[in-house]
């Protein structure tokens, strides 16, 4: 099956805000495209990366689960590996932060791997305004679920997008699985 699927609760709502308030405000950066440009037009955020290690392992394990049950049940994809960390992203309305239609199989030597992407909303849906994870795998655009603790899981190469936010802040949490690439 190539739709994405949505997983609630993987997080409960004080995880969500636990996992924001271990990340440190000093560490976001200007988000990056796949290729290191900076590109104003395609995506306004910030982020910064989470670890497997130590404080963070939790957060991982939890994502690996989740990665692990849909992928037997559902995408069925031959997955290796996990070789990039984990990111949040900050998109805030002060700047209307956004991230245009893409896919995240890119040309890197990581993101060519790229087979499934896990995305959690770690914001409370009631608390910002604008911030909708939408995919189109098939032609149909799908909004996501916007409950904190919620993942949607897509393959890397349905086209998906963040629309901008215009009021408050969201955040979510990503992490990819790679395996041998796609053909
Ligand atoms: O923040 C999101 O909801 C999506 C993030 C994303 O698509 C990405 O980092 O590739
Ligand atoms: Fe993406």
């Amino acid at each position: 099956m190539l739709l994405p699927i949505e997983v609630a609760n993987v997080f409960s709502p004080d995880e969500c805000k636990k996992i924001i308030s271990t990340t440190d405000e000093k560490a976001y950066a200007d988000a990056r495209l796949i290729d290191g440009a900076r590109q104003d037009n395609t995506r306004r955020a910030r982020i910064t990366w989470l670890d497997d290690t130590d404080k963070d392992e939790w957060v991982f394990r939890r994502l690996l689960d989740t990665v692990s049950e849909a992928n037997r049940h559902h995408f069925k994809f031959g997955l290796e590996e996990f070789s990039e960390r984990m990111q949040v992203a900050y998109y805030g309305a002060e700047t209307e932060a956004f991230f245009d239609w893409h896919i995240d199989i890119g040309d890197g030597q990581f993101a060519r791997h790229r087979k499934l992407t896990i995305v959690t909303q770690l914001s409370e849906d009631d608390s910002y305004t604008g911030g909708d994870l939408e995919t189109n795998a098939d032609g149909n655009v799908r909004r996501a679920s916007r409950a904190c603790g919620t993942a949607m899981l897509l393959p890397s190469f349905v086209l998906h997008r963040v629309t901008p936010v215009t009021h408050n802040a969201r955040y979510s949490l990503t992490l990819w699985a790679h395996g041998p690439e796609f053909h």
